[in-house]
């Protein structure tokens, strides 16, 4: 109960303090308040609860008040497009989005999702995700978010949040809090460190509330013990008071386990209703929420805060004025009556070719120079033969890998295969192509020695866990290439003598077997890219564009270093803490094969003129609760800035890279963490600044003892690169 009072009194701090913007949270609570007083009991409950798995045209749907003019709110999949809907566009992928660390592009491929929801009539918009945060390397759905990095997961969701919302449809920011894998997802805990919980997984969500998402998904596992739908420390305490969050909290679908306590830990609304996986007519909150408020076991007040939220987002959005109706049927096929796609594959083809990061490029092999004959290699070079959505929700490996597979998905319009792409460009240019489409080595060798080049690609997939494909239960079974990848490579490396690999891949794979061919002198790792895969690729490979796609992640030279991975155990005690990815990498100074921020391109880049100007003074953020966290946390305490120049032939675009190493006053901290970033394109001699602006947060650790954000005295350092293990100039700043 007390918990209840300070969650109130936080949320209306929380709207008070934002509601400077014309749709800001306080004038749309006082309209949720105000159309509040005309809901009966049942219409509260009714607006909160789902009508079940199917029971609407959407993957989540409510039940609709008939005392105000409020809809029964259509929540759909999934953080790359809209599921189960035709046509729309299937954009790439989040770690793709992650890995242009672009801002801009961040927030047009949001804007561009938001505009298609909002078209087809969705209210609700069930992404992005920043759970997983990609803790282990082989988790099925870490492809879904946008890096393992906190920092750059939480701009990611930052702008696609902010993208999505600008174009009127309510984000999701999912999955809170710790669904690291799929393996047992629905039983197991999460037993994470508060420092960890602070620092790693929840920082994403502060960008996220501090971006007004309108809604935020409880995950399936437990949390300290406790499931995270039912868990007063973590939808109350953490999301709710400590990050002010003034919206309201889904479960995941059949996420809840019991309907007073998940009332009383602050879940809002119930997902998707009743029958779904269970006995019909299960069903938690409906009727039992209703007699739950009557024999007091849950507040009035309890109630109307999970009406008031609800409603308070949707006036927040502006859809109180002329929304669309819903125009398709997730059971039907999906078809629409109107066409959203407008011109959103330009987007998907400048956010794909963006992202392409180039790991190796030997003797200039790249960019292409009118070969005179080309060998295509590998299934991963068509679409699939029975089409590019012939498994439900991509539930098959077979053809080019452009996304993963689970609720996470989109149908494809159409998916431009790298083959057909290059061979349009091949036209032009007068090459011959040699194909071998199947992954069969024999076909392989022969084709590889039929041509000057070979360009041969291998796939990696995961998804979620309620789809086995060949044998991955959602999770990874190893970090390999799929379909005997290495040996594919191989015997195209022992019949052609200019070798390029292409990678689509849902997360790092390991690259030993491959780099061992000295044939191999190309590495390019195109991710999961969306319908315009082929496209994106050709503008790369020849060349139009420099590749300026940085790794979200650091492939590693073998599974062991990275120290993490999924576990069929019913408790994971992240003992990795706060040492995940470079992090752990740095600590334990392992070599990395390509480090977390690498990517080549095809000019070179100069960085010199490091200035630091920051002032800070030590100690706890304080502030009231703004939608994010202390208001504290987000003042800027200066900058850092470095002249980055372009010193190559080519035009091409750097992304500059900001990492702070803590005092030692912060104790057993990572000795670096990305803390900046920007992206340059520069013109051949040309010179521009990056400009890293800090906040207060960005220079804290999470004190335990004080349970606040905190400022460190001593002397920072800091490091700018082009990587996180290219660094190109260091300085300190010293916090007294
Ligand atoms: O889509 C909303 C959220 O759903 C969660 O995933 C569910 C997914 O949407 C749903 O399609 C799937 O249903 C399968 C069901 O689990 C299985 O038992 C049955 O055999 O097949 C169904 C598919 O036809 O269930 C998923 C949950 O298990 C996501 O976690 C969440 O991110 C989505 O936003």
């Amino acid at each position: 109960m007390q918990n209840l009072l300070v969650s109130a009194l936080a949320l209306s701090a929380a709207a008070d303090a934002y509601g400077a913007g014309a749709a800001g949270w306080d004038a749309a609570y006082s309209k949720a308040q105000a159309a509040l007083l005309k809901l009966t009991q049942t219409e509260k409950v009714g607006i909160a609860t789902g009508v079940g798995w199917q029971g609407g045209p959407c993957v989540g749907n409510t039940y609709a008040p008939s005392s105000i003019d409020y809809p029964s709110l259509c929540l759909q999949d999934s953080p790359l497009g809209i599921r189960y809907a035709n046509p729309v566009t299937a954009f790439p992928a989040g770690i793709n989005a992650g890995a242009t660390w672009d801002r801009s592009l961040l927030y047009a491929r949001g804007a561009a999702m938001g505009e298609e929801a909002k078209g087809l009539g969705v209210h609700v918009q069930l992404g992005p995700a920043a759970g997983p945060l990609g803790k282990n390397p082989d988790g099925g759905r870490n492809w879904e978010g946008f890096s393992v990095d906190p920092y750059l997961s939480g701009v990611g969701m930052e702008e696609t949040i902010q993208g999505m919302q600008d174009s009127g449809v309510q984000a999701c920011a999912k999955h809170w809090l710790g669904n690291e894998q799929e393996h047992n997802r629905e039983t197991m805990s999460s037993n994470i460190g508060d420092r960890a919980t602070h620092e790693l997984y929840l920082w994403p969500f502060m960008n996220a509330v501090k971006a007004n998402v309108a809604s935020v998904m409880c995950s399936y596992n437990k949390l300290n013990g406790t499931w995270a739908c039912e868990s007063d420390a973590v939808l109350n305490e953490l999301l709710k008071d400590e990050l002010g969050f003034p919206g309201y909290v889904m479960s995941d679908w059949n996420a809840q386990h019991t309907g007073v306590n998940s009332a009383l830990a602050g879940l809002d609304m119930t997902m998707p209703g009743s029958d779904f996986n269970k006995p019909p007519g299960s069903i938690f909150w409906g009727p039992n929420l209703v007699e739950a408020v009557a024999n007091g076991s849950v507040p009035q007040s309890r109630l109307d805060d999970m009406a008031t939220r609800i409603l308070a987002a949707w006036y927040l959005l502006g859809q109180d004025q002329g929304y669309p109706e819903v125009t398709f049927r997730s059971w039907n096929g999906g078809k629409a009556t109107v066409d959203v796609t407008a011109d959103h594959a330009s987007v998907v083809r400048t956010v794909a070719r963006d992202s392409i990061a180039l790991l190796k490029n030997q003797e200039r092999a790249l960019p292409l120079r009118k070969p005179k004959s080309l060998a295509i290699i590998g299934q991963d070079a068509i679409v699939n033969p029975d089409g590019p959505n012939a498994c439900v929700d991509r539930g098959c490996n077979t053809g080019t890998l452009a996304m993963g597979w689970g609720s996470g998905t989109a149908e494809f319009p159409y998916l431009v295969a790298p083959l057909d792409a290059i061979k349009v460009q091949a036209q032009k240019d007068g090459t011959k192509i040699v194909e071998s489409t199947t992954d069969s080595t024999t076909a392989a060798a022969s084709a590889a020695a039929a041509a000057d080049t070979a360009v041969v690609f291998i796939n990696a997939d995961a998804g979620e866990g309620y789809i086995t494909v060949e044998g991955n239960a959602g999770d990874r079974n190893n970090l390999d290439p799929w379909h005997n990848g290495n040996e594919l490579v191989k015997s195209v490396a022992a019949a052609n003598k200019n070798v390029i690999v292409v990678v689509h891949s849902v997360g790092p794979i390991i690259l030993e077997t491959i780099l061992a061919q000295p044939s191999v002198k190309a590495i390019v790792w195109a991710g999961l890219p969306g319908q315009e895969s082929g496209n994106a690729l050709v503008d790369v490979m020849y060349g139009s564009t420099s590749p300026s796609g940085k790794l979200p992640y650091t492939i590693a030279k073998q599974p062991s270093d990275y120290g993490a991975g999924w576990n069929s155990a019913l408790v994971d005690n992240f003992v990795e803490d706060l040492f995940i990815d470079y992090r752990h990498f740095d600590k334990n100074g392992i070599a990395p094969r390509y480090e977390f921020g690498y990517g080549l391109s095809y000019t070179t880049f100069n960085y010199s003129g490091l200035a630091v100007s920051v002032s800070a003074t030590a100690g706890p953020s304080n502030g009231p609760i703004v939608p994010g966290g202390a208001e504290e946390l987000f003042q800027s305490v200066g900058t850092i800035s470095v002249i980055v120049q372009n010193t190559g032939e080519v035009a091409g675009a750097e992304v500059a890279q900001l990492y702070l190493g803590l005092p030692d006053s912060a104790p057993s901290t990572p000795p670096k963490q990305l803390r900046g970033f920007q992206k340059l394109n520069l013109q051949p001699g040309e010179q521009r600044t990056a400009t890293f602006e800090l906040t207060r947060r960005d220079l804290s650790y999470w004190d335990v003892q004080t349970q606040k954000w905190l400022v460190p005295s001593g002397a920072f350092t800091v490091y700018v690169g082009a990587s996180s293990r290219d660094i190109r100039g260091d300085g300190k700043f010293t916090v007294a």
